[in-house]
């Protein structure tokens, strides 16, 4: 069952009628269901059974108190790419002994507070940074757990932005340095060597190259324990996509249960993972009101209050996400439309050549809004980012408010 479906022609999240919420709140707004968060976190949880495991969900899809303490409530571990995620994570009541930090450029004073913090491991991405951890946990007199990240080279078939396991990406330490890299972090004496980490890209719809890394990098286990390195987990990363538009990824309990089987036998080996868009995704819509409709020479318009600013994936990617209206019912023609906002971009479109009867008015929903939404918001042509809400049943909690336009130029100075 989806937590956003009509009733008598109304769309509802959980048990609250969309333009309900629009007419108390405002548009555009970020509409968040608790429903489907827990039911797409305990798909994982519950498909990987009795082998150790932790779900860490990756902050950075969606990383509002509100949705990650629905979260830690479930138990949830979580991933982090920086201070500022571990910082929310904590408020919002998480546990920083079930947090891995992830990202190739952490500073000094990240691993520091991250160090105080507790938390359960570095996803260290390049010998630099093995020396840095190593040397900031010397200054504390303590030594920190780390796990390397490996690229294990395998097409992971997602737009190249999004692709990050291969060689030409950024990310990761390379298969073949694997081994000399684990040495030189066993010498460090400021290290735990404890783990063994991946993620080969986001949006993936194949299971073909989970399993491929995961088998991969079980080779490297091995070969590490003939050489004294002891590996206690193995992070498989994020990445597991989900139906925008015609899609057919796996199921979060097909994925996960796939990746326990391929584990049976290492019973020691905890399984780490780290979902963002599969839990937050679909757990999430973006509604939007229409300002005007307007007749261009060659195409039809559909203006709406919301912008590239407040949803940025389909400039940015090209990205399709479903629109679709909030109330069925309508007199309006059916045409082609291209949603766009009032952005001074050319390339400010929520969705083009879409089918859609629609008038002044009236209130249109982006799907799959929950992940890579508000958390890549920003505020250009000083723009007022939207407010977050979150939908428990019949009630409605605002997790964020709209920002005010005072708030746009908080902490900037005017010179004498
Ligand atoms: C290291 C790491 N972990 C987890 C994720 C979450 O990915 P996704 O939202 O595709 O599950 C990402 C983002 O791609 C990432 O870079
Ligand atoms: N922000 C991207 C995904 C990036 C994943 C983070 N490594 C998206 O919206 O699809």
């Amino acid at each position: 069952m989806d937590h956003f479906e009509y009733r008598d022609g109304r769309l509802c999240a959980e048990d609250v009628p969309v333009a309900d919420i629009a007419a108390k709140y405002g548009t555009p707004a970020y509409i968040y269901s608790r429903a489907t968060l827990e039911r797409h976190w305990h798909a994982f949880d519950d498909a990987i059974g009795d082998h150790p495991h932790l779900i860490c969900y990756a902050v950075k899809a969606n990383s509002n108190l509100g949705v990650l303490s629905v979260l830690a409530k479930l138990g949830s571990g979580f991933d982090i790419v920086s201070g500022g995620e571990l910082a929310r994570v904590i408020e919002a009541g998480g546990d920083a002994g079930k947090v891995v930090f992830s990202g190739v450029g952490k500073t000094p004073e990240e691993i520091a507070y991250a160090l105080d913090q507790g938390i359960k491991c570095f996803n260290v991405e390049s010998e630099p940074e093995l020396h840095r951890i190593n040397e900031v946990a010397a200054q504390k007199g303590c030594q920190a757990p780390v796990s390397l990240r490996i690229n294990p080279d395998v097409d992971a078939k997602t737009h190249p932005y999004i692709s990050t396991g291969l060689k030409a990406n950024k990310f990761g330490i390379a298969r073949e340095l694997a081994v000399e890299t684990y040495e030189l972090a066993a010498s460090l004496s400021n290290l735990n060597v404890i783990g063994m980490d991946c993620h080969i890209g986001s949006q993936l719809t194949d299971l073909a190259p989970f399993v491929d890394a995961l088998d991969r990098l079980l080779v490297l286990i091995d070969e590490l324990a003939d050489k004294g390195i002891e590996i206690k987990h193995l992070d498989l990363g994020g990445g597991l996509g989900v139906p925008y538009d015609s899609e057919t990824p796996p199921h979060p309990r097909d994925y996960a249960a796939a990746l326990a089987d391929r584990m049976t036998g290492r019973e020691s080996l905890t399984l780490i993972l780290e979902p963002g868009r599969a839990i937050a995704a679909n757990a999430g819509i973006l509604v939007t009101k229409v300002e005007f409709i307007k007749e261009g020479e060659e195409k039809h318009f559909a203006i709406v209050d919301a912008a590239m600013n407040d949803l940025l994936r389909p400039s940015l990617y090209s990205a399709w996400q479903n629109i679709i209206r909030v109330e069925q019912s309508t007199q309006a023609p059916r045409r082609l439309y291209d949603v766009v906002g009032p952005v001074c971009e050319t390339g400010d479109f929520l969705g083009r050549d879409r089918e859609l009867a629609v008038e002044a008015n009236d209130l249109l929903a982006v799907r799959s809004a929950g992940a890579y939404g508000f958390t890549m918001a920003s505020n250009y042509n000083s723009r007022c980012r939207p407010p977050e809400l979150l939908v428990d049943g019949e009630q409605v909690f605002v997790v964020r408010e709209r920002e005010k336009r005072k708030d746009l130029w908080k902490g900037e100075y005017k010179v004498p």
